[in-house]
């Protein structure tokens, strides 16, 4: 396992978010959790961020425990691992190549033309080299969302925490982004952990699928058992979700189809 987590809690005041939850996630698989709006999916990927502190419980990286008192396993784990954020958090005021840059200038100790170099090579792995002085307003949704994913992966990580990559995107646009995340999660051979309420396609590109409800994990196993799974939580969450998801789909036959490549 290249990550195991057991028995996080976290609370907010009264409000008991999290109350034990388990995940464990192999090395090179893509691993997603589903969950209904509210139900803590963003708090816990915070926690194995170190974004958020949990109350109680144990993630091991690797095999080293990340707590408050291995600040040298924290260190490791951060150089190791990028997290893309739900709306990107790119510099505005920076070109899509400073952003790219900016990670590699604040956790090696690259040259600057070495770190150009790197820079340079991950956009034009994302296909955003014509794009590298272009402003992030200057580029379109899906381009943004390449840049901020050429961000994450320049520092050549092994794991990539994904918060929600498709939020406010249309089903379109929503497939063409776990598209790009499965193209590049095989060519780099990054193990990735999603966070999102996007059955239908998660179904396609995960390795496994983890369902949270109620503060801890009521699910975890393959996507052919989830799609089979008899659990009364399962039902609940997989049927209302794919209904709405045809109902979009029916809604989207009668209007004109988006562009893919923007
Ligand atoms: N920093 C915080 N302070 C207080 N409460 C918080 C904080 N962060 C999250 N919460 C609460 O934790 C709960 C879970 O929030 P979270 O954002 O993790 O949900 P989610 O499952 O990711 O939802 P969505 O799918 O809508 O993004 C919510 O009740 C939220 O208000």
């Amino acid at each position: 396992m290249l990550l195991e987590v057991q028995g996080i809690t976290k609370s907010f005041g009264d409000n008991a978010v999290l109350t034990g939850v388990d995940l464990h996630v192999p090395h090179g698989r893509v691993v997603t959790v589903l969950g209904r709006s509210g139900t803590g999916k963003s708090v816990f990927l915070k926690c194995l961020a170190g974004v958020e502190r949990p109350d109680a419980g144990t993630i091991h990286f690797d095999g080293k425990a990340l707590d408050v008192d291995a600040p040298a396993a924290r260190a490791e784990f951060c150089r190791r691992c990028s997290f893309l954020f739900q709306h990107n958090a790119l510099f505005d005021s920076l070109t899509a190549l400073e952003n790219v840059e900016l990670p590699l200038e604040q956790t090696t100790d690259l040259s600057a033309a070495e770190v150009r170099k790197r820079s340079l090579e991950a956009l034009k792995q994302l296909e955003l080299d014509t794009h590298a002085d272009s402003y992030p307003s200057q580029l379109s949704g899906g381009m943004q969302k390449r840049l901020a994913l050429a961000r994450a992966i320049v520092t050549r990580p092994e794991l990539v925490l994904f918060d929600e990559p498709t939020a406010g995107l249309d089903p379109l646009r929503r497939n063409a982004v776990f598209e790009m995340i499965v193209k590049y999660q095989r060519q780099f051979g990054f193990t990735a952990v999603i966070v999102t309420h996007d059955v239908a396609e998660v179904l396609v590109i995960s390795d496994h699928v983890a369902l949270l409800d109620g503060g801890s994990m009521r699910f975890a196993g393959t996507p052919e058992a989830f799609s089979t799974s008899t659990d009364r939580f399962v039902c609940d969450f997989r049927d209302s979700t794919l209904a709405l998801s045809r109902s979009i789909a029916a809604l989207r036959q009668s209007s004109a189809p988006l562009p893919l490549n923007s």
